[in-house]
């Protein structure tokens, strides 16, 4: 396992929610502090969400520049714009509603009801991904000499399917091979909604942290051999790094297969 990867355990789905609240918040405060403005990437699902809401009750909150903070989405589903199956949607309930985020700095993947098709909600979002490297880019004076395609990303939050699935990348499926592009449809999702947008593993991987969250049981295996180094294609998991950290965030439950030696307890 390579040494940016870090497996913390909490005693339950509440103090992991909470405690990875506690994370970002400190995280983000401390990339404003360095560059004014942080960017990070959320995801649905269970803990993805339930971080959010304990970010929302946090009074901690109050200390980020919310109008400095840069939002995108690592997958979505691909869904009428009221769909409660939007990652989108549960977020701003969660908490994007009730913190003063810059909309221009929210940054949603489209609804089926917006555009004309999958491939066009792709298009759209690795064009705004795009267009936001390059700002990013022409502020910068050490920026690369070869355009970037996507923007810094200082976290990138992950889900965990019991299938080990990440953002909308499924084992086995045309999505997790997709390589060149920043984002991918995908048509046949075995999890309901089947027509979903995700950011391809590379662009997932230009994350300076990915932090993957998970809770249950019914994870642990997804876990085990997402940290086994099992080959991507069928344990998506496990082909997710950050370029300088990630971290493996879980409850007592979903970290049951992890060899104690790779364990990092801070309770
Ligand atoms: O469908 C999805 O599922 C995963 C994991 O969700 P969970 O409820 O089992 O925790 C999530 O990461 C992804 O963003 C979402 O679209």
């Amino acid at each position: 396992m390579s040494s940016n990867v870090r497996v913390t355990p909490h005693p339950s789905f509440d103090v992991l929610a909470a405690t990875t609240a506690a994370r970002l918040i400190t995280r983000l405060l401390d990339v404003q502090g360095d560059r004014g403005e942080a960017t990070v990437v959320l995801t649905g699902g269970s803990v993805g969400i339930a971080t959010l809401r304990e970010v929302a009750k946090s009074p901690a909150r109050l200390a980020v520049d919310w109008g400095k903070v840069n939002i995108w989405f690592g997958d979505e589903r691909f869904v009428e714009t009221n769909s409660p199956d939007r990652n989108c949607g549960q977020a701003a309930q969660a908490l994007l509603d009730q913190i003063p985020v810059d909309p221009a700095r929210v940054h949603i993947m489209a609804a089926s009801d917006t555009v004309a098709s999958l491939d066009e909600a792709v298009q759209k979002y690795a064009a705004e991904l795009a267009a936001a490297a390059k700002t990013e880019w022409l502020k910068d004076d050490d920026a690369p000499e070869q355009e970037p395609v996507v923007p810094r990303f200082d976290v990138l939050l992950l889900g965990l399917g019991p299938d080990a699935h990440i953002a909308s990348l499924f084992p086995d499926m045309a999505g997790i091979r997709t390589k060149g592009v920043s984002v991918v449809g995908v048509t046949n999702s075995p999890k309901p909604p089947a027509s979903r947008v995700s950011l391809t593993l590379e662009t997932i991987n230009s994350a300076q942290e990915i932090w993957i969250v998970a809770a249950g049981a019914d994870k642990a295996a997804a876990v085990g051999l997402g940290l086994a180094g099992a080959n991507e294609v069928q344990v998506p998991a496990s082909g997710a790094r950050g370029l300088v950290k990630t971290l493996w965030l879980l409850d007592e439950a979903a970290a049951a297969k992890v060899p104690s030696a790779l364990m990092r307890r801070e309770n």
